[in-house]
């Protein structure tokens, strides 16, 4: 088994990560265009680690534009088997205040405007996104945030909407009274599919920044309270990492069998796959195609 190593890919207001031995900013090629930025790579206590910022440095793209492909393309490519996302998010429960993180364990993907897959005509894969998150990655991540003095609640379903604007009040009250979710953002779909289709454990560590806009108390979710928030939260985001990084070594088989999540998916008859396509597949599905 290869050794596990593991990608960071930081959201809003996580832009590096500090305390890198032999750290420096990667540029990597993909056959699916550039990723957001550089990647910083580096060991930690030894370990090799990744680290992407989403929206790149500065806050560049905007959630419809992250270039989601390439993004998961490059970690693959450097070497990482373990990809956690750390992004900002609104609740839709009481108890997941703003500061807690939480173990999101399912998704509904309601983006509608973004590239949601390696495969298409010439190569057709179907994987299985019945359980989206590597089971074992959420529950080291979940102990490494505790172990970062953070409320954690481990569990819980993760609306993706398209934005960049926030939800209305009806749609706020709709995701949260009538589809169950438990918190909203704009960024892990299409990630976590493509994640599965590269064969990379994912988890996601959600941040709950705000109420979003159905809470009676707290009004409408308010980007300048988000910021502040995110402030807050930086150095518990750090910690979660560093402490993450030291954990992942215990990281055995999960559940979900996310390294060979392409086992039985492709339908395409070898002979009638299309070599340029297989091509751009080299690093995501190299296992498989080869
Ligand atoms: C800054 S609030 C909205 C923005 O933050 C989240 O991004 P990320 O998941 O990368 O932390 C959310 O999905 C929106 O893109
Ligand atoms: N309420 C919210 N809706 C969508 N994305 C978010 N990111 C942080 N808070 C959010």
């Amino acid at each position: 088994m290869a050794e596990a190593m593991l990608a960071v890919i930081g959201g809003s207001g996580l832009y590096g990560i500090d305390g890198l031995e032999e750290a420096r900013w990667q540029e990597v090629d993909t056959p699916w265009g550039a990723p957001s930025d550089a990647v910083l790579t580096g060991r930690f206590e030894g370990r090799p680690i990744a680290f992407l910022p989403r929206h790149g440095r500065g806050h560049v793209h905007a959630p419809t534009d992250i270039p989601y492909r390439a993004n998961i393309d490059a970690l693959k490519r450097l070497g990482a088997t373990h990809v956690v996302s750390l992004s900002a998010c609104g609740s839709f429960r009481e108890e997941m205040a703003p500061g807690d993180f939480v173990l999101v364990d399912q998704f509904i993907d309601r983006t509608v405007n973004r590239e949601k897959s390696f495969f298409s005509s010439g190569c057709v894969a179907h994987v299985s996104m019945a359980h989206p998150v590597c089971d074992v990655l959420a529950v080291l991540a979940a102990q490494a945030a505790r172990q970062a003095g953070v409320t954690v609640h481990e569990g819980g379903t993760y609306l993706a909407m398209e934005g960049p604007q926030f939800s209305s009040l009806a749609e706020s009250r709709m995701y949260r009274e009538s589809w169950g979710a438990d918190v909203i953002g704009m960024t892990n779909m299409p990630e976590a599919k493509l994640a599965r289709e590269a064969e990379l454990h994912y988890a996601t560590v959600a941040m709950v920044t705000d109420y979003d806009s159905w809470h009676p108390d707290h009004g409408a979710v308010d980007i300048k309270v988000i910021g502040q928030v995110l402030r807050a939260n930086g150095d518990h985001a750090r910690t979660t990492v560093a402490n993450l990084a030291r954990l992942l070594p215990r990281a055995g088989a999960c559940k979900a069998g996310c390294d060979h999540a392409l086992d039985h998916a492709i339908m395409t008859a070898p002979e009638r796959r299309d070599p340029a396509l297989l091509a751009r597949l080299d690093a995501v599905a190299g296992r498989v195609l080869r």
